[in-house]
């Protein structure tokens, strides 16, 4: 039994508290909105985030960093990528050095093209060494995950101690956990196939039917493996659950935000009024912007990213979209 708190109270973070209870840790969960911590701690509900499912005893919820913070074992992050880099500076008093820190978010950070892991041993250290740093990642939606219906994802670190801990700490026989300790090419798996994903939502929403979404979801993992290697992950990991199970799931799943963004562009809606409807995050729309600046600039070719770039910020017609990657240069399959 490990003391583990979890930093952010959205689905995500809701439902990896209850995963960590029924393994039988015991679980702080933190909240930026009191209204959720007082939710969880007097109706064991959360009142915002995947709000029909009961939380266990085990899950108590705090507003309150100093209080949930220190002595613990593992901090796991379950805050939006974009939030990433002020949560962990304001975590950061509250560390020893002696936790595992574990990073669910999948996101890029704008400007410095960081993965979330960079971004918290950039931050934490001083504090946390590289080796105690650890990322999950899988096909993983939270309305499933918090029912406990069967979920797949991988434990990575630089350190196989690490990864092995993250692994014994999360796993029940509804949640297993492989490891692969490929660390880069985890985290572009689950950052990039949300832009795949938003991509799909257009398809779907602008009925361009199921052969343009087979070629979308196919020509979409070359491109994440092209990124990939090009920062040196190992191909391998792109064939696992970071790379094409999590790219399946996002890219079909009713539950996806991405998706979500997606379709409603391909129906005529504006990413604004999409946006501002929504109470959950959809990473890949600042993921996009992330990765068609650093592709460009490490002259990695992204035409799928490209497109759905075009359609978010430059108002470029969806139907024009799938055209424009149909009429590109005749070219060979398999070009890494
Ligand atoms: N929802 C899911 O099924 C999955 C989500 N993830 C990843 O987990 C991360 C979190 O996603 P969700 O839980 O879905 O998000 P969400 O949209 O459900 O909730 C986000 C939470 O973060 C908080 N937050 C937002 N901005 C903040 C800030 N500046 N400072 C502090 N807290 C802030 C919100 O108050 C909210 O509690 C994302 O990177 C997502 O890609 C990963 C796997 C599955
Ligand atoms: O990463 C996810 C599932 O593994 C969540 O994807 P969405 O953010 O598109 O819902």
């Amino acid at each position: 039994m490990k003391k583990v708190t979890v930093i952010g109270a959205g689905s995500f973070g809701t439902a990896l508290s209850i995963v960590l209870a029924r393994a039988g840790n015991k679980v702080n969960l933190w909240a930026r909105e009191s209204e959720i911590a007082y939710g969880i701690n007097n109706q064991h509900r959360n009142p915002s985030y995947i709000s029909d499912v009961t939380l266990p005893d085990a899950v108590v919820c705090f507003n309150d960093l100093e209080k949930c913070v220190p002595g613990r074992d593992m901090i796991v992050f379950a805050t939006p990528s974009h939030a990433m880099r002020e949560v962990a500076n304001t975590v950061k008093p509250h560390l020893t050095g002696e936790e595992i820190v574990v990073s669910v978010a999948k996101g890029i950070e704008n400007d410095t093209f960081m993965t979330m892991s960079q971004v918290l041993s950039e931050v934490l250290e001083g504090v946390i060494i590289d080796d105690k740093i650890g990322v999950l990642s899988g096909p993983s939606h939270a309305e499933e995950v918090s029912k406990f219906r069967p979920t797949t994802v991988v434990a990575t670190s630089f350190s196989k101690r690490t990864a092995g801990i993250i692994q014994e700490t999360f796993m029940t026989p509804m949640f297993r956990i492989y490891l692969n300790y490929d660390i880069i090419g985890v985290e572009i798996g689950g950052a990039v196939k949300n832009i795949m994903a938003i991509a799909a939502g257009i398809v779907d929403g602008a009925s361009l039917g199921d052969n343009a979404k087979a070629a979308l979801i196919t020509r979409g993992l070359h491109e994440i493996k092209r990124l990939g290697m090009r920062l040196g992950a190992s191909q391998d990991t792109f064939s696992g659950l970071a790379g094409v199970g999590d790219l399946i799931v996002t890219c079909t799943s009713e539950h996806s935000r991405n998706r979500y963004v997606g379709y409603h562009i391909g129906q005529g809606l504006k990413l604004d009024d999409i946006v501002s409807k929504m109470n959950m995050v959809a990473e890949g729309i600042r993921t996009t912007r992330s990765v068609y600046d650093w592709s460009n600039k490490l002259n990695v070719e992204m035409p799928i990213t490209e497109a759905v770039y075009k359609v978010l910020f430059e108002e470029k017609d969806p139907k024009d979209m799938l055209y424009d990657l149909m009429t590109r240069n005749p070219k060979e399959e398999i070009m890494i």
